[in-house]
């Protein structure tokens, strides 16, 4: 498959060399605005680059009808406009917070233990991500996943925030530190226990996997998707 890599920095890198390990060209290494030209023809765009950008980028490789795995996080406010631009140019689009195997049963774990603490009143929750210092976005995209896939499935909480948990409002800690490549948990903590669910990445190598996996899985498929389709969960 040739595959075009759109913003070329930490992650860029580490998917350029998976892609070539599993056996695709890699066409374009861009830390550029994409353009019909410069993206070279490819089958399929990989995505990681700022959330300044993220979105442009992405309406253009989809209006030239090239399917995009985006991984880039903090410009998720304008996702349904380019659900629609990917639906209206007859092309495929996949985000993902988190690309990695880890983290989707991660979220999966998550969203059946929020379900069961539905009629649990001891436990308050909170939830905390740690990331390195040169992180442009809080919270992270996993953890807004993350209290989403809370919000879901246990009626005690409407909406996220940033810090302490409030009443209906979920609360993230985010923490910036040296250069962690991503740690989040969820804490249920009552009067005499607490249970934690945590993942912890050890490097950015499942991110990137993940990445290549999903862009080798959307090749002839049209329509808007998550790594939930990808891996069957
Ligand atoms: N979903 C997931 O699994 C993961 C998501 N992420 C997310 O991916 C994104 C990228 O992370 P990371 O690689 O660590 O970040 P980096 O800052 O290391 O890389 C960003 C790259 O984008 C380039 N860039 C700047 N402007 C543009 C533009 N207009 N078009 C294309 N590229 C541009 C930068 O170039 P220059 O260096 O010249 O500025 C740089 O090479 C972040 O949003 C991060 O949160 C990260 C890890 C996993
Ligand atoms: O910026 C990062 O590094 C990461 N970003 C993603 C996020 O915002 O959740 C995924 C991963 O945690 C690393």
């Amino acid at each position: 498959m040739k595959i075009a890599l759109v913003g070329y920095g930490k992650m860029g890198k580490i998917i350029d060399e998976i892609a070539q390990k599993r056996g695709h060209e890699v066409v374009a290494r861009l830390k550029e605005t994409p353009t019909a030209q410069n993206l070279n023809n490819p089958d399929v765009v990989i995505e990681f680059s700022l959330p300044e950008v993220a979105f442009d980028n992405i309406k253009t490789c989809l209006e030239n009808k090239i399917p995009v795995i985006c991984g880039t996080t903090g410009w998720l406010e304008k996702k349904a406009e380019i659900e629609k631009i990917a639906v209206d140019n007859d092309t495929a689009f996949l985000y993902g917070s988190n690309f990695s195997l880890g983290v989707n049963l991660f979220f999966a774990l998550n969203e059946k233990l929020a379900a069961l603490m539905k009629n649990v009143d001891e436990y308050s929750c909170q939830l905390e991500e740690i990331h390195h210092v040169h992180k442009k976005d809080a919270p992270s995209g996993t953890a807004i996943s993350i209290a989403e896939g809370i919000i879901e499935n246990n009626p005690k909480f409407e909406a996220w925030k940033l810090e302490e948990t409030q009443g209906k409002e979920l609360g993230i800690f985010a923490v910036r530190e040296d250069e962690v490549p991503g740690t989040h948990s969820v804490f249920y903590k009552s009067e005499v226990d607490e249970i934690e669910i945590k993942h912890t990445a050890f490097n950015r190598d499942g991110f990137a996997l993940g990445a290549v996996v999903a862009a080798e899985w959307i090749k002839d498929k049209k329509g808007n998707f998550g790594m939930k389709d990808v891996l069957g969960l």
